[in-house]
C-alpha cells in the first residue's frame, strides 16, 4: 500500500517559455458528477483530500501550481502524413507536481473546452471516451504497461454530436496524471520551425526534469533513454496483448510512458494483423506492427535532434539499437507475466521465444494463455495439445512462481474484450448503471494484485 505523500507543487513547463503553450480558460460545464476518481494515484502526489470537482470539473488553480491552464503546442505525424496544425485543442496542462518517486508528473486534461488548437472542434470529450480511458489505463497498469493514468473522470451535464457515437451523446471531462507531456510531435514542431534554440530548451528540460540527467547531457543522450524506454513500451504492449490504435508521433512521449486512448482494443488472440482503429484501412498501427511504428516515430524525433548535434552517426546507432532493446524486454516482459523468476540472457530469451510460437497457434486466447500458465505450470487440455506447447514446458524447465493469490483460482482471467467493454458502455448509456463499470475497474485491481505478487 502506498503511504500519502506530501502534495509538493513544481510547474517546471514555465522555464520553457512562452512560445511552447498558450494560458487558455476551462469550460465552464453546467454539471460536475464525479464517475472516477483514482484516490490510489492521488495519495503517491498528496493530493487525497482535494476538491475534486473545484479542481478537476472546475479547474481552479492548485495552490503554488500554475496559475491558469497552458494549452500545449505540437505538430505531429499522423499516419505518417505531416500535420502542423495540432496542439492540445480540447486539453491543457493544469499542474505539475512531485510524485512518490520524485518524478515531475503532470496533470493534463481531455475535454475542458476550447483552445487556440482546437481548429473546427468542440474542444470536448464524450462520456464514453472517458470511460474507455479510464478502462484502458487501469487495465495496462495491471499488466505493468508504462502508462499514464485516468486521474479523475466527472460527466459534465453536456450533449455532444460525434459522428461515431449515437448522437446526441453525453459529455465528460477527464484528468491525466502522466510523467510528462512532452510528445515526439513537441520536438518535430520546432524543427520545423527551425528553432534551434527552443529545440536545445527543450532537450534541456527533458533531460533535468523528467530523466534526472544533467540538462547539458546532449541531444545523443536524450534519444538513447527515450528510445530505450519505447523499446519497453512497445514490447509491454506486445506481452499485454494491446492494440494501441493510433501511434501518431504526437502520442508518443518522450519518457516512453503510453497515453491517448481512443480506438484501442486487446487482441483476442495472437494476430499480428488485428487492428484496433476502424479508420486504420491499412493496419499501419495493428497489432504486430506496433514495434515498427514506434521506431519510425522514434526515427522522426532523431532528425528533429539532428538540428542540435553533429553526432548524426550517434544517431543512427542509437536508433539501429531499438530493435536489440525491444527483443530484450519482450523477454522480461513474457517471464514476468508467466510468473517466472528472472534469469535473463538467453535463457529468458529461450522462454518468450517458445510462448510466441505457443501464442501463434491462437490454440487459445492471449489473457487465458498467461492465466493458465502462470507460474510455469503446464496445463493439459485440448488446447495445449499442440506440440509447440511441450516446447514450452521444455523451455521453462524446472522455473516456478508463486500463484497464490485467489486470482489465479478463478475460472476465467480477467480480460478487456470488445464484448465486455461493450456491455459496460450499454449498461451506462441504457440504464445509467455504473455498477458493471465500477465492478470492472475493481477486478483489474485485484488481478494487478495477482500480477505482482511474488
Ligand atoms: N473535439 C475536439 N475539439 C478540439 N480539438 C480536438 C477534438 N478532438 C481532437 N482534437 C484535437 O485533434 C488532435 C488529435 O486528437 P487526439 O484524439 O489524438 O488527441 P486527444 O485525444 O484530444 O489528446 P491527447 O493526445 O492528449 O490524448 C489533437 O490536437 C486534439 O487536441
Amino acid at each position: 500500500m502506498t503511504l500519502p505523500q506530501p502534495y509538493r507543487p513544481d510547474p517546471r513547463i514555465l522555464e520553457l517559455g512562452d512560445s511552447f503553450y498558450d494560458p487558455v480558460a476551462a469550460a465552464v460545464f453546467p454539471g460536475c458528477t464525479p464517475r472516477f476518481l483514482n484516490l490510489r494515484a492521488a495519495q503517491e502526489v498528496g493530493l487525497q483530500d482535494v476538491d475534486w470537482a473545484r479542481h478537476f470539473c472546475r479547474f481552479e488553480p492548485l495552490d503554488g501550481n500554475l496559475p491558469a491552464p497552458l494549452a500545449l503546442r505540437y505538430h505531429g505525424h499522423q499516419f505518417r502524413s505531416y500535420n502542423p496544425d495540432l496542439g492540445d485543442g480540447r486539453g491543457f496542462l493544469f499542474a505539475q507536481l512531485r510524485d512518490q518517486a520524485d518524478r515531475l508528473m503532470d496533470l493534463g486534461t481531455k475535454g475542458s473546452g476550447q483552445t487556440p488548437w482546437s481548429r473546427v472542434g468542440d474542444g470536448r470529450l464524450t462520456l464514453q471516451g472517458g470511460v474507455r480511458e479510464v478502462l484502458a489505463t487501469e487495465m495496462l497498469e495491471a499488466l505493468g504497461v508504462p502508462t499514464s493514468r485516468t486521474f479523475a473522470l466527472f460527466e459534465t451535464g453536456e450533449e455532444l454530436e460525434r459522428n461515431d457515437e449515437p448522437s446526441p451523446t453525453r459529455a465528460a471531462v477527464m484528468t491525466r496524471l502522466s510523467h510528462g507531456h512532452i510528445r515526439i510531435g513537441s520536438f518535430q514542431r520546432l524543427a520545423f520551425h527551425e528553432d534551434v534554440e527552443g529545440l536545445d530548451r527543450l532537450v534541456r528540460y527533458c533531460l533535468e526534469h523528467l530523466y534526472g540527467e544533467a540538462p547539458d547531457s546532449g541531444a545523443e543522450r536524450l534519444f538513447a533513454l527515450a528510445t530505450e524506454r519505447t523499446a519497453v513500451l512497445a514490447a509491454s504492449y506486445m506481452v499485454a496483448g494491446f492494440v494501441h490504435g493510433v501511434l501518431n508521433t504526437d502520442n508518443i512521449n518522450i519518457t516512453g510512458e503510453s497515453f491517448d486512448y481512443g480506438p484501442w482494443r486487446w487482441a483476442p488472440e495472437w494476430d499480428p494483423a488485428f487492428t484496433a482503429a476502424y479508420f486504420d484501412h491499412m493496419g499501419l498501427y495493428a497489432f504486430g506492427r506496433q514495434p515498427e511504428a514506434i521506431q519510425w516515430n522514434l526515427a522522426q524525433l532523431a532528425g528533429c535532434l539532428a538540428l542540435l548535434t553533429e553526432g548524426h552517426e550517434r544517431l543512427q546507432e542509437i536508433l539501429e539499437g531499438f530493435a536489440g532493446q525491444f527483443h530484450a524486454a519482450l523477454a522480461s516482459g513474457m517471464v514476468r507475466r508467466l510468473g517466472l523468476p528472472a534469469r535473463g540472457g538467453d535463457e529468458d530469451r529461450l522462454v518468450a521465444r517458445a510462448a510466441v510460437k505457443a501464442l501463434s497457434t491462437k490454440a487459445c486466447g492471449i489473457d487465458r494463455f498467461f492465466f493458465d500458465w502462470r507460474g510455469g505450470e503446464k496445463p493439459t487440455g485440448e488446447s495445449y495439445a499442440d506440440p509447440t506447447f511441450a516446447a514450452l514446458a521444455d523451455a521453462i524447465g524446472d522455473r516456478r512462481g508463486t500463484r497464490d493469490h485467489p486470482y489465479w483460482s478463478d475460472t476465467e482471467p480477467c480480460s478487456m474484450l470488445i464484448d465486455e467493454v461493450e456491455a459496460i458502455w450499454s449498461a451506462i448509456a441504457e440504464r445509467d448503471d455504473w455498477a458493471p463499470f465500477e465492478a470492472k475497474v475493481a477486478a483489474i485491481r485485484r488481478m494487478g494484485e495477482a500480477m505482482g505478487e511474488g
